[in-house]
């Protein structure tokens, strides 16, 4: 460089003839500038030569290929694949009906409603705080050896494209929510089973019965609102009790439905003794209701076997079997209140015949009344069964309600009845046959108390 600058200098400064003296320079000044350059490139080359690179590399990192995850259906892999390659199918089921052109309806083993599906090779579109992201599923055929290993012949995958840039938001949250939201929406599709326990020998087990689906939900149970809101805020341990026919066992479907739980049945006095107890309750899963119905029957038959000793042989065996004292224990010690997941309901219609030390705080954090039918339940039934709001026979029923004891069940039963008779008429006179059957009822109540004999 330094060798250069004065020979081009010393051509602008320089003193020859005119015309000779211009060609000479132009040659020069090419032949200068060219060397220049050459000088100048070698210069590039050799100290900028390394930044020039990582400048383009940098370049094209910002521009930035895809990012690809794969999400295999292949079991071989191991569970926790599968549970992920499950998750994503079902949160993507939720997204794809907008857009995918194909979709295929799949029947899931313990999913109540066909999950929609991707086909193979259609992509779903996303989005997750700004950032854009692209689902595909892809088929292809396996390697030989992996055929030999048995199962399909094809591989299954989900591929899951991004930027690069966004890697650490899609990996980090966006993978946490579609798995989350996937695992959610299938607990909420989950086929509910209810189960019950029995003995053989001397092992008890809990049998699957059939699937639960009743159609019960908080909405259509006929209870005043404050009393439905009061329970499904705090689901633990609860106590229900009223008369036959209040509601007790729709209220435990309306709390399956709710939760997504599976029903244990738990029948007292099918249980050998304290140690099967305790083992049939360990084995409940999460996600489950424990339901103990008719409890005042089965603290009865303890409390029996304290004071009866000497007792036939027909009630000393179901006195053997469990104690008071080891359903406390049991109680206790596996459902506990941040035992997140399972839930324990007892029912009677005999409130007061229940040993107090299962009534204490901690055992049964909640005990509701179902009480007779109200004016506000009996709204909702007429809406359940009738789907009539408001109606000018209301105030009457109301009327009659407040005069005598009926259970939901009854009033449900009158509804019910009438229902599809005619056509614009039936609502009126499911409503006038109602009123009837209460107004006997009423009648009976009368005549009832007056026969009674004055104290
Ligand atoms: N509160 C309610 N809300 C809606 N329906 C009800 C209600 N109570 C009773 N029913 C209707 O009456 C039927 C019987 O009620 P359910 O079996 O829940 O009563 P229960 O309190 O469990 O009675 P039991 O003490 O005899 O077991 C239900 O199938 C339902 O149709
Ligand atoms: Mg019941």
């Amino acid at each position: 460089m330094a060798n250069v600058l004065p020979f081009f200098m010393g051509h602008q400064a320089g003193s020859l003839g005119q015309q000779g003296m211009s060609q000479m320079g132009l040659g020069m000044a090419i032949a200068a500038s060219m060397v220049v350059l050459t000088m100048f490139q070698q210069f590039l080359l050799t100290h900028f030569r390394g930044y020039v690179e990582q400048l383009l590399r940098k370049l094209f990192k910002s521009l930035d290929q895809n990012v690809q995850i794969r999400f295999t259906d292949d079991s071989m892999d191991g569970p926790k694949n599968h549970e992920a390659y499950a998750a994503v199918e079902t949160y993507l089921s939720s997204r794809c009906s907008a857009q995918a052109p194909r979709l295929k309806a799949n029947s899931v083993r313990d999913i109540t409603t066909p999950v929609l599906c991707v086909d193979v090779g259609e992509g779903v579109d996303d989005k997750f705080n700004g950032v854009a992201v692209r689902w595909q599923l892809v088929e292809e055929e396996k390697d030989k050896g992996d055929v030999f290993r048995g199962g399909s012949r094809k591989n299954r995958y989900y591929t899951l494209s991004f930027r690069k840039m966004n890697r650490k938001i899609v990996v980090e949250e966006y993978l946490r929510h579609v798995m989350e939201e996937g695992k959610a929406l299938k607990a909420r599709n989950r086929q509910l089973r209810l189960y019950s326990n029995s003995a053989s020998g001397s092992e008890c087990y809990w049998n699957y019965i059939m699937n639960f689906d009743h159609p019960a939900k908080f909405e259509t149970l006929a209870l005043e609102k404050e009393k439905k809101e009061d329970v499904i805020n705090d689901l633990i341990r609860y106590l229900l009790y009223g008369p036959p026919g209040t509601g007790k066992s729709t209220m435990i479907a309306a709390m399956a439905n709710l939760l997504s739980y599976d029903v244990y049945d738990l029948e007292l006095t099918a249980v050998l003794n304290n140690a099967s107890l305790k083992r049939l309750l360990n084995r409940i899963p999460c996600n489950s209701i424990l339901v103990i119905e008719d409890i005042d029957c089965s603290s009865e038959i303890t409390n029996k076997r304290e004071k009866n000793s000497q007792g036939d042989e027909k009630t000393e065996k179901i006195f053997e079997r469990v104690t008071l004292s080891g359903l406390l224990n049991c109680i206790d010690g596996l459902f506990s209140a941040n035992d997140g997941g399972r839930l324990m309901v007892f029912t009677t219609n005999h409130v007061e015949a229940i040993d107090s030390a299962l009534l204490r705080t901690g055992r049964m954090d909640k005990h509701v009344e179902m009480p007779f039918c109200g004016f506000e339940a009996f709204r909702i039934l007429a809406e359940n069964y009738l789907g009539i709001e408001d109606h000018e026979l209301f105030a009457k029923i109301e009327g009659l309600l407040e005069e005598i004891d009926v259970t939901p069940a009854d009033v449900a039963e009158n509804l019910i009845a009438r229902k599809g008779k005619g056509e614009e008429d039936s609502g009126d006179e499911c409503l006038n046959k109602l009123i009837e059957v209460l107004e006997k009822k009423v009648e009976e109540n009368r005549v009832k108390n007056a026969e009674l004999p004055l104290l």
